[in-house]
């Protein structure tokens, strides 16, 4: 089933999320195409969810902090947080938001917490400040996106309480997918999830998904990548797409209904 059409009278009106991870930043010109890309999308709303995680690396680094993953999220100690939300929410989001400008794509930096878009509960993980993200509002990104800008969101989040999480940023893309009844498209650095024979897989279930991470085949934050998209896809009741920014163009395939990357089934 084509899910992801623009010839689709259900799809047609649905806003595009599109996830970018970290190690985009590193590649300036990648990020450029991509947002090239995004320009070229007339009719079409988009939103960008960035994560930045070697950026958290490099920062936590230098400011003599060590950092542990598991099941490919961070485990993220009070006293780090202020570095991480100024590394994701702060020069992560800041620059993005000021390379799209300077090509002429109004776009606007927020966080999860902004405008109340989204709040968070504590993972049940033991992860410390680690935050599992519950849509509230869409208000804000409603009225951004019918005036035409394009709202660039980190992974930071809030508690109730005001005090403020690190989310995974596929986590957070999920959310504002499912807050806008979004299309979704997760891009990384490779073109999609591989399997046990190391070939790229063009189609994923639950099953076989949970198969592969017991394995160990899929690891470290395609972990955390499959397991947002999976949750995503069973909530939309579509697929979703696991694909490499390092080709934008292969937007315009998806938008045109071709397969790319690895579809995450609903099931
Ligand atoms: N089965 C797999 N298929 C593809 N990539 C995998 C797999 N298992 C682990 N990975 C690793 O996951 C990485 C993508 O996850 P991550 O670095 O968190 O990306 P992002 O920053 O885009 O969210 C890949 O670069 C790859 O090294
Ligand atoms: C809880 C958790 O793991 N948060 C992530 C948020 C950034 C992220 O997800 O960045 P990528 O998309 O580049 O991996 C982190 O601290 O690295």
């Amino acid at each position: 089933m084509n899910t992801f059409s623009t010839t689709s009278k259900t799809t047609a009106t649905k806003p595009l999320v599109i996830k970018i991870g970290g190690a985009i930043l590193e590649k300036e010109s990648a990020l450029q195409a991509l947002l090239a890309v995004i320009a070229k999308l007339r009719n079409k709303q988009v939103v960008l969810v960035h994560g930045g995680g070697c950026v958290v690396d490099e920062m936590l680094a230098q400011a003599g902090f060590t950092t542990e993953k598991k099941h490919g999220l961070r485990v993220t100690p009070s006293e780090q947080m202020s570095i991480i939300s100024g590394a994701l929410a702060g020069t992560v989001n800041k620059s993005i938001v000021a390379t799209a400008n300077s090509m002429g794509l109004m776009a606007v930096g927020l966080s999860l917490n902004d405008g109340d878009m989204v709040s968070c509960e504590l993972s049940l993980l033991e992860l410390g400040f680690v935050g599992v993200p519950k849509t509230n509002n869409s208000k804000l990104l409603d009225s951004l996106l019918k005036t035409e800008f394009l709202p660039v969101i980190s992974s930071i989040g809030a508690l109730p309480s005001g005090e403020l999480v690190n989310v995974n940023a596929d986590d957070a893309a999920v959310a504002i997918c499912q807050l806008l009844n979004a299309e979704l498209l997760l891009l990384t650095d490779v073109n999609g999830v591989k399997g046990s024979d190391g070939e790229y897989l063009s189609s994923l279930d639950h099953e076989q998904a949970h198969s592969l991470i017991n394995e160990g085949v899929i690891a470290g934050g395609m972990t955390a990548k499959v397991n947002a998209a999976l949750h995503a896809a069973k909530q939309l009741r579509r697929s979703i797409a696991v694909a490499s920014w390092q080709s934008p163009e292969q937007i315009m395939q998806l938008l045109d209904g071709q397969g790319v990357g690895t579809q995450i089934q609903p099931h």
